[in-house]
């Protein structure tokens, strides 16, 4: 299949495309290079170093004989877009091309604006380029499981059947979200369902829940080909940050009580499921949804499973939480539609835990402690960059 990986640059774009060339697919990646923009905005950067794209694709030629195309441009640019797009006729499109940080949106008014304008209007550009060049193109979208937030019922893949009043229909799952961040990503799925209805595209939401891990087969084979690990209180996942606390001796930043509960996926897996989802397409007109998870943490317990795996003392620190989130809930979560497809899903283990510490342990004097910290405070509307603090 002809893949276009939008957000081939990012943690999770890159190691995807390399995933999907591996198995023989002919990719490219499309990147504004944004994500590396954050950093030199936040002023921190990725633990383990990462190559220019130059470096990385002629890293990848070299370790496998394949090539991936590279386009540099931003989905906000409608004409971009739809030319990259007319240029490289992909089968798939994986839409991976989103600013991703819950803390981010809720920085000030400005990110907030940023993260909805960049994210809702760069899909809505897809949308249009795909309907425009070919209606038969499979969109990949990453969702996340934060569009749902912690509803007090079951949460089902994307649709929810309802009776009312003695009647029946079925219905998007109605969403909840945490985060200007996680809201752009509600307004993408209604977007994406009223193209699929309206035009009869062919759309798959993963809804993704929180990504731990730093290495897949293929980012391994070579350091040029590593993908980034963030650690800092905006972009980095809950998981690799206990890991790099505990390994630096600082206590695991557990907010408030920790026992607000969220799906995890290993990195393998969600470049997996991205493979299956695109080598088995939703039918036209079709806007199917998955939960892109494998099994459901408190934060209590994930402090808890890095601190059992890891050799040295850990202390836990309950911090008052920024966020604005239930923090005891009910949380049960349908997951068995990319089980379906022929996902296996990587539990966690002790194993990866220990080979993250690995990886931790070997670049922790590139941490900078300042930024471990969290200074987004929900309740707030703005809050101080850390250069401002
Ligand atoms: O040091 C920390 C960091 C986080 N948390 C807690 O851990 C949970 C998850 O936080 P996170 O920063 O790991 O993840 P989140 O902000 O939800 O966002 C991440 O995970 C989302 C999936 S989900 O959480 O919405 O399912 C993706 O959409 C995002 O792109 C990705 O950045 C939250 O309850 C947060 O309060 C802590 O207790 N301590």
């Amino acid at each position: 299949m002809r893949i276009l990986v939008l957000g081939g640059d990012g943690y999770l774009g890159w190691p995807t495309a390399l995933h999907l060339s591996d198995r023989g697919h002919e990719v490219a990646v499309a990147d504004n290079y944004a994500r590396r923009a954050y950093d030199h905005e936040m002023g921190v950067q990725s633990l383990v170093p990462i190559e220019p794209m130059q470096v990385r694709l002629e890293a990848w030629r070299q370790v496998s004989g394949k090539t991936i195309k590279s386009y540099y441009g931003d989905l906000v640019d409608g004409d971009f877009t739809v030319e990259m797009i007319r240029d490289f006729r992909p089968d798939t499109i994986v839409h991976f091309a989103e600013q991703r940080a819950a803390p981010y949106s809720m920085i000030d008014r400005r990110h907030a604006v940023y993260t909805q304008q960049n994210n809702v209007v760069g899909n809505l550009n897809v949308l249009f380029a795909i309907q425009e060049v070919d209606p038969d193109i499979h969109l990949v979208k990453l969702g996340t499981m934060g569009e749902y937030g912690t509803p007090n019922i079951d949460i089902e893949e994307g649709w929810l059947e309802v009776t009312h009043k003695g009647r029946t229909d079925r219905v998007l799952y109605p969403k909840k979200p945490g985060s200007f961040y996680h809201l752009s990503k509600v307004h993408d799925s209604h977007n994406i369902e009223f193209a699929c209805r309206i035009w009869g595209l062919r759309a798959t939401d993963l809804n993704q829940g929180v990504v731990y891990g730093q290495e897949t087969p293929q980012t391994a084979l070579d350091t040029r080909l590593a993908t980034r690990f963030d650690y800092d209180a905006i972009f980095g996942t809950v998981l690799n940050r206990f890991v790099i606390q505990a390994v630096l001796g600082h206590p695991l930043t557990v907010y408030g009580t920790g026992g607000q509960t969220r799906g995890l996926i290993d990195i393998r897996d969600t470049v997996e499921c991205i493979r299956l989802a695109s080598e088995n397409p939703a039918e036209p007109g079709e806007f199917r949804v998955f939960n892109q998870i494998t099994e459901s943490f408190s934060v209590e317990e994930i402090a808890k499973v890095v601190a059992n795996s890891f050799e040295g003392e850990v202390s836990v620190e309950h911090l008052d939480n920024p966020r604005v989130e239930q923090q005891e809930h009910y949380y049960n979560v349908v997951h068995t539609g990319l089980v379906e497809l022929g996902l296996e899903p990587h539990l966690l283990s002790n194993t990866l835990i220990e080979s993250l510490f690995g990886v931790a342990d070997k670049y922790k004097d590139r941490v900078d402690l300042a930024a471990m910290l969290p200074t987004v405070k929900w309740r707030s509307a703005s809050s101080p960059m850390r250069t401002e603090a």
